[in-house]
């Protein structure tokens, strides 16, 4: 209902940060663009050309003098008719615009996300091009610029509509079967020909569906866990990996309890680390709990950092099986033992600690290199692939080819709602809610 009223609304809202700022920008889309930018300058831009003039409210006092773009629709990011104001950042003149602005006949303030929606349902993104953009706002990293910029041009439709594309050629094979099957002249090896390419591409939708983790990874972080026996250093080294005092170090065993944790940014990949409570036979219940948290949270890492006193190592026998770094710590003290480390360091005299760097980023790399590859980015895409996916089971399974066809229809529908082809009405306020306003 909304979408039909807003095609002919105007919508205006700020569209650059926080102010006060250097510049502010306001943003306007609609038909009446252009007359708002002839009302506010007395002036009319050439499309995709920018002005240097005053902008006066409706009785002609001056607000304050800026730069004005018009892009003429469908050119535009919203693919409607857009003004860009570009004005000094102060509080004062944002309010005083915004409200002139609003007080002109059919022009309302843009809600979260709405020039985005309007770019979208004018076919200028798809759903995953919008939902690419929305991380591209929200980037801190490197990995996670180039990869939401890589999933912002269009990869993605590629390979589905690719995908899409086999699925609705061996539907039409099997229907095709379907009406000849009465005559039998039919070759069998037609109908093998389309199961095996259709298995084939359901092993590729797999892969890709499965490579989501990494998604996981360039965005979320890679989740990386400090484990060892109580007094090892784990703290110690939590402070030295994070340049500052996070962690309360101590010569008694048992000081951590819960598990702590930072966010690094290691060679452009976003890391968690978390300090752990040391492991041990627990003393007492807070102490159990800790330990059990510790072992929870290193058996879900990606990483486990695994610290050893070289003076006087302790085992733990219950190291998660998860890729793991194994480091002799206290190497200050001359210590030295017959066991088998990756590295080993001194949180005290630093020593060490840049071979350690160097064996994370060889663990943070091939992380950061996905950024530049195409692998599914939200958990919605994940869950559609794999439905994609059930539905291809379904089809391998059945007998009856009427049904089969149909499931591959389901299947290739599945692959259409990632990037919004088919009914996804229920999923865009979800989607666009997520913007803040003004985008
Ligand atoms: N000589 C020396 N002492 C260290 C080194 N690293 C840590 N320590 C000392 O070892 C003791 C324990 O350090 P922590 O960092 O608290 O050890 P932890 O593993 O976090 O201990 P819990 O939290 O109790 O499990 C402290 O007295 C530290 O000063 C090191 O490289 N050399
Ligand atoms: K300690
Ligand atoms: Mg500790």
């Amino acid at each position: 209902m909304r979408d039909q009223i807003s095609a002919t609304d105007t919508i205006f809202a700020l569209s650059s940060g926080t102010l006060p700022s250097g510049v502010a920008v306001i943003r306007i889309s609609g038909p009446q663009s252009a007359e708002v930018l002839q009302r506010l300058t007395g002036k009319t831009l050439l499309p995709r050309s920018a002005a240097f003039a005053a902008l006066r409210d409706l009785d002609g006092e001056l607000i304050d003098k800026g730069i004005s773009i018009f892009f003429a629709g469908p050119a535009s990011f919203t693919g409607e008719d857009c003004v860009e104001l570009q004005v000094h950042g102060s509080k004062a003149v944002v309010a005083k615009l915004l409200s002139v602005l609003g007080s002109m006949d059919g022009l309302r303030q843009a809600d979260a996300g709405e020039f985005t929606r309007r770019a979208y349902l004018n076919g200028k993104l798809d759903l995953a091009n919008v939902e690419a953009l929305s991380d591209l706002i929200s980037a801190e990293t490197e990995a996670q610029r180039r990869f939401a910029l890589a999933n912002s041009d269009g990869r993605h439709r590629q390979i589905y509509d690719e995908w899409r594309a086999k699925l609705i050629e061996a539907r039409a094979l099997i229907e095709a079967e379907l009406d000849f099957s009465d005559e039998a002249d039919v070759p069998g090896s037609v109908s093998e020909m389309v199961w095996g390419n259709v298995r084939e591409l359901q092993k590729r939708i797999e892969a890709h569906a499965a490579s989501y983790h990494h998604a996981e990874i360039i965005r979320d972080g890679l989740q990386v866990v400090i484990l060892g026996a109580p007094n090892a250093g784990k703290s110690s080294l939590m402070n030295v990996l994070a340049q500052r005092d996070v962690a309360i170090v101590t010569d008694e065993a048992g000081t951590t309890r819960d598990v702590l944790e930072v966010h690094l940014d290691l060679g452009g990949l976003k890391v968690n680390l978390a300090d752990t409570a040391g492991v041990r036979e627990a003393m007492g219940k807070v102490e159990a709990i800790g330990i059990k948290r510790s072992l929870d949270r290193a058996a879900t890492a990606d990483l486990i950092l695994y610290v050893e006193d070289m003076v006087d190592p302790a085992l733990v026998p219950e190291i998660p099986d998860v890729p793991t770094i194994r480091i002799g710590n206290k190497a200050d003290l001359n210590a030295s033992n017959s066991r088998k480390y990756d590295c080993t360091i001194s949180t005290r005299t630093g020593q060490g600690i840049e071979k350690l760097m160097g064996i994370l980023k060889q663990h943070a790399e091939p992380y950061t290199e996905k950024a530049a590859s195409t692998i599914p980015f939200r958990e919605r895409h994940r869950q559609l692939l794999y439905l994609a996916i059930h539905h291809i089971d379904q089809a391998l399974e059945e007998a009856e080819l009427e049904l089969a066809a149909e499931s591959l229809r389901l299947a290739s529908d599945s692959l259409s709602r990632i990037c919004g082809k088919v009914d996804v009405e229920d999923l865009l306020d979800s989607i666009f809610s997520k913007f803040c306003i003004g985008k």
